[in-house]
């Protein structure tokens, strides 16, 4: 599941009349970049809500699924439930669509590492050293085990494999991701891999020429 609904404020003018997934770098739009890190998955499904018309024409030339938020946008979580009357039981790869990367593809990556006799979610992680245009700091601490506490010194890359076990539990319509791996945690549930290449954030505008440099380095290697 792509996560495509989001207004994308801080990327301002940029998504005045576009979504954020739509914004091209190095001639491709954001949600092509998460596609391709997805390509080895035959299902695919995008939440859609924010300027979603040609947004949806992208995706379905492109065989992806889409589902409307509608009237009301209801974050990642609430996304997810939501489209689980489409995608069926068990666990499923979550993608957000404003990065690029370098490595190994994301779905390739979790898949390796993801052994659901102990884990939840599996959350594919970036060092710091292996982040570009990201100001926010960590999100997680990983022990030698691979499980995850909350912390500063590993990146969520907006990339895991969660098994959404727990969430119709959920009281309100509209809440996040974040609210699940809390109860993952509490469980020792939650883990996490780190990425084999590069991953640059495009949540902001300057992320955009951050981005490009990145992918032309990778390039020209
Ligand atoms: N209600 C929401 C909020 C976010 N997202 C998606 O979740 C990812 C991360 O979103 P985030 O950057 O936190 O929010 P945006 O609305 O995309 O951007 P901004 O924070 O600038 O408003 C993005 O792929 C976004 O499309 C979503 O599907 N539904
Ligand atoms: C969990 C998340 O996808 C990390 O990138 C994001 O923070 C969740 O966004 P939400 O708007 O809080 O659902």
């Amino acid at each position: 599941m792509f996560f495509a609904a989001g207004f994308g404020t801080r990327m301002g003018a940029l998504t005045n009349s576009q979504p954020k997934p739509m914004i091209p770098v190095a001639g491709q739009p954001l949600i092509d970049h998460a596609i391709a890190q997805m390509a080895q998955v035959d299902r695919k499904l995008a939440n859609l809500h924010y300027r979603p018309d040609a947004l949806e024409t992208h995706l379905h030339a492109r065989g992806v699924q889409t589902i409307r938020e509608f009237p009301d946008i209801l974050e990642t979580g609430g996304g997810l439930r939501n489209a689980l009357p489409i995608l069926g039981d068990g666990p499923v790869f979550t993608m957000n669509t404003d990065a690029v990367w370098t490595g190994t593809a994301a779905a390739t990556q979790l898949l390796r590492a993801w052994d659901p006799e102990k884990m939840d979610a599996l959350l594919l992680l970036a060092r710091p050293s292996q982040t570009r245009g990201h100001t926010g700091g960590g999100d997680f601490e990983m022990d030698t085990s691979g499980r995850l506490t909350r912390g500063r010194g590993a990146v969520y890359t907006g990339a895991q494999i969660i098994n959404p076990i727990g969430i119709d539990q959920i009281a309100e319509p509209a809440f996040s991701l974040n609210l699940l791996w809390e109860k993952m945690i509490a469980r020792g549930r939650l883990f996490g891999t780190y990425h084999d290449g590069l991953w640059c954030d495009v949540g902001h505008p300057k992320g955009l020429a951050i981005a490009e440099d990145m992918l032309a380095g990778q390039r020209h290697v």
